[in-house]
C-alpha cells in the first residue's frame, strides 16, 4: 500500500535535513537576539540623555569610548542599531535561504513522489480523476504544501521564540503596558484575518466571473466560424456580454469593500494604539514608568506585529494545507498497474490467445463480455463491427492500455499479469485513429524524442507512411513545428506521421484502429502496399469500418455490442447469413 500524505509524512522529510534545520534554527535564535532590544535603544536616550537622567548606556559610552555632548550620544547609537538592524537582515536572510532550500527539498520528493506513481496507474484509474485535476493537485495543492512548508520550518519557530523573548522584555518593563500588547496585536490580528476572508470571498467572486468570461469567449472565438456559419453570432455574443456585465458587477463590489474593509481594519488597530498611547502617558503620569521606556513599549507594539501574524497565518495554511493534501493523496489512491517480471524479448514472435475476456469502463454496462479468440505470430487479422462494439477497447487492452476486468490474455503462454508492461507495449504498437502529437518538431513525433534515429531512417518510414513528399515540401521539414495537438497538419498527415512513428518503433505487433480513415482510398492502397514488406512478418490486426481496409485480413472477428458473434474467413462468412454478411451488404450499397 502506497504511504500516504500526511502532516507526519511531510514531519518526517523535514527531519531527513536535520542538519540544515539545526542550523537554520541557531541562525535564527541569533537574529531575534539581535532584534529585540532594538525597539528599545534609542527610546532609552530619550530619559538618559535629553531628560538628562544617565544610566546604563551614558554610563558605559562614558567609560569605554568617552563622554560628549546630546549630538555624540545620539549618533553613536543610532549607528548601533543600524549595524543591529544590518546583521538582523543577514542572519535572516541566512536563515531564509536555509528554510527555503530544505522545503523545495521536501516539495521536489512529493512532487516526484506523485509522478513516480502517475508512471505506473492504470489508464482506467488515471481518467477516473483525468488530466485536469491531476495537473491541478501537481502543481496547485503541491504549491499550497509549499507554502505551509516554508512557514512552519521558518516562520513557527522564528515567531513563538521572538514573541516569547518580546514577552518578557516588555513585561519586565511594564506589567500593565506589556499585557496590553499582547492581548492587543493578537485580537488586532484575528479582526484583520476575518476581515481578509470576507475580502477573499468577493475576490473570489471576481475570479470566478472572470474565468466564465473567458471560457466563454475563449469557446466563442474557437467556434468563430462555426457560429458564423449557424448565423449565431448575435446570440452569442450577446451571453458573452453578460458575462462581461458579471465580471463588472463583481469587481465593483470586490473593488471598493476590499479598500473599505482595509481602511476599517486600519481604523480599529489605530483606536487600539490610541488608547495604548493613552494608557501610556497615565502610566508615566501616576508611576514610575519612563518617557523613554514609554516610547520602547510604543515601539514593541509594531514590533510583535509580524510574528502574531506570522503564527496566525501559519494556522490558515495549516486548514489550507491539509485540504492540499487530501486532494493529492486522491492522486496516490489511484491504482497502480499490474506489472509482472516477465520482460518480452523485443521483436520475437508473439502469439496471443485471449481467454474469456471481461471489460467494463463503469459498473453500469459491461463493454467487452467473454470473448475469446487467438492470433498466432504473423497473422494478419481484422475485427470489425458496428460503431460502439468494443473494438477499440479490445485493441487498447491487448496493448496493455487498460486492465481487464476478468478471463485472460496470453503471450506467448504467459498471462498479461505477469509481463513487464513496458515490454509488452515495446512489441506491440497501436496506431490510433486520432493520433495526439506534441507541440513539437516532425522529427520529435516520429522519434518520440529518441535522439539516435538518424534522419535517413526518419525519411525512409516517411516514404513509406506515404508523408515523404509532404515533409519535402515543408520549408523547415523535419524542423518543422506541427503546433500544439498538431493543429498543422491535417487529420490524414497525423496518421500517416503515426504509422512512421510505429514503422520507427518497429514492434512486433501492429494494432492498426481506424488508422486510416482519414485518407482517400488511393493513398490507403499505396500506404498498404509499401507497408506490405514492412509487416511481412509481424502480426497484424486491423479495425476498420472500411472493407477495403479490411479485405486484406486473412482471418475476421466480428464483434457485436461487446460480444464476438462471427470469426473466419472473408469467403466463408461471405457466404453465411450473419453479421459479416450484413457489413458487406451495407458496404456494397
Ligand atoms: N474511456 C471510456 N470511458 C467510458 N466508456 C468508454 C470509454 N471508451 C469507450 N467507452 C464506451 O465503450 C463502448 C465501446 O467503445 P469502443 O471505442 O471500444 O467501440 P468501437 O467499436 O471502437 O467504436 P468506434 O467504431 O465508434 O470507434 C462504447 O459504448 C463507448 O461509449
Amino acid at each position: 500500500m502506497n504511504e500516504q500524505i500526511s502532516l507526519k509524512y511531510i514531519y518526517k522529510l523535514l527531519i531527513r535535513n536535520k542538519k540544515y534545520l539545526l542550523i537554520g534554527q541557531f541562525f535564527t535564535v541569533i537574529a531575534i537576539l539581535i532584534s529585540v532590544p532594538i525597539p528599545l535603544l534609542l527610546p532609552l536616550l530619550v530619559d538618559e540623555v535629553l531628560l538628562d537622567k544617565p544610566d546604563f548606556f551614558v554610563n558605559n559610552i562614558d567609560r569605554f569610548l568617552g563622554s560628549g555632548d546630546a549630538f555624540y550620544y545620539v549618533a553613536l547609537v543610532t549607528v548601533v542599531v543600524i549595524i543591529l538592524r544590518f546583521l538582523h537582515f543577514i542572519f535572516s536572510v541566512i536563515t531564509t535561504k536555509i528554510f527555503t532550500k530544505i522545503s523545495k527539498i521536501v516539495i521536489f520528493d512529493i512532487r516526484k513522489r506523485l509522478l513516480n506513481h502517475l508512471e505506473k496507474v492504470t489508464m482506467n484509474e488515471y481518467e477516473s480523476l483525468g488530466s485536469g485535476k491531476i495537473s491541478a493537485n501537481l502543481i496547485t495543492d503541491v504549491n499550497t504544501l509549499d507554502n505551509f512548508i516554508v512557514s512552519i520550518a521558518s516562520k513557527l519557530v522564528t515567531s513563538v521564540l521572538t514573541l516569547i523573548a518580546v514577552a518578557i522584555v516588555i513585561i519586565k518593563i511594564d506589567l500593565i503596558l506589556g499585557l496590553m500588547i499582547l492581548l492587543i496585536q493578537p485580537t488586532l490580528a484575528i479582526i484583520s484575518k476575518k476581515i481578509a476572508q470576507k475580502t477573499g470571498e468577493l475576490k473570489k467572486e471576481e475570479n470566478a466571473s472572470i474565468e466564465a468570461f473567458q471560457s466563454n469567449i475563449n469557446e466563442t472565438l474557437d467556434l468563430f466560424s462555426q457560429i458564423k456559419a449557424s448565423n449565431k453570432e448575435k446570440q452569442f455574443f450577446k451571453e458573452s456580454i453578460s458575462k462581461a456585465n458579471a465580471i463588472k458587477i463583481a469587481s465593483n463590489e470586490y473593488n471598493y469593500k476590499s479598500v473599505a474593509y482595509e481602511k476599517f481594519s486600519y481604523t480599529i488597530f489605530l483606536f487600539a494604539f490610541e488608547i495604548f498611547r493613552a494608557t501610556g502617558l497615565l502610566l508615566v503620569a501616576y508611576s514610575d514608568l519612563s518617557i523613554g521606556l514609554m516610547f520602547a513599549m510604543f515601539g514593541y507594539i509594531w514590533f510583535v506585529m509580524t510574528p502574531v501574524q506570522d503564527i496566525l497565518s501559519i494556522q490558515y495554511s495549516l486548514a489550507s494545507a491539509k485540504a492540499a493534501i487530501g486532494r493529492i493523496n486522491k492522486v496516490l489512491d489511484l491504482e497502480c498497474e499490474n506489472n509482472g517480471n516477465i520482460k518480452l524479448e523485443n521483436s520475437q514472435k508473439i502469439d496471443i490467445s485471449i481467454q474469456n475476456l471481461c471489460f467494463s469502463y463503469t459498473k453500469e454496462k459491461k463493454t467487452l463480455n467473454n470473448i475469446s479468440f487467438d492470433i498466432k505470430s504473423g497473422e494478419k487479422v481484422a475485427i470489425i463491427g458496428a460503431s460502439g462494439s468494443g473494438k477499440t477497447t479490445i485493441s487498447q487492452i491487448i496493448a496493455g492500455f487498460y486492465a481487464k476486468e476478468s478471463g485472460d490474455i496470453l503471450y506467448n503462454n504467459i498471462s498479461i499479469d505477469n509481463i513487464d508492461k513496458h515490454s509488452l507495449r515495446e512489441n506491440i504498437f497501436l496506431v490510433l485513429q486520432m493520433p495526439i502529437l506534441f507541440n513539437n518538431t516532425l522529427r520529435f513525433n516520429i522519434t518520440m524524442g529518441e535522439e539516435n534515429i538518424s534522419d535517413e531512417k526518419i525519411y525512409e518510414a516517411l516514404k513509406i507512411a506515404q508523408l515523404l513528399e509532404t515533409v519535402e515540401s515543408m520549408p523547415k521539414k523535419l524542423d518543422t513545428i506541427v503546433g500544439k495537438l498538431g493543429i498543422r497538419l491535417s487529420g490524414g498527415q497525423r496518421q500517416r506521421l503515426s504509422i512512421a512513428r510505429m514503422i520507427i518503433a518497429n514492434p512486433s505487433v501492429v494494432i492498426f484502429d481506424e488508422s486510416t480513415s482519414a485518407l482517400d482510398v488511393q493513398t490507403e492502397t499505396n500506404l498498404f502496399n509499401d507497408l506490405e514488406e514492412f509487416l511481412k512478418h509481424k502480426t497484424v490486426i486491423t479495425i476498420a469500418h472500411r472493407l477495403s481496409t479490411v479485405k486484406n485480413a486473412s482471418f475476421v472477428y466480428m464483434l457485436d455490442d461487446g460480444e464476438l458473434v462471427q470469426s473466419g474467413m472473408h469467403e466463408e462468412l461471405e457466404k453465411i447469413n450473419g453479421h459479416y454478411k450484413q457489413f458487406v451488404n451495407q458496404q456494397l450499397s
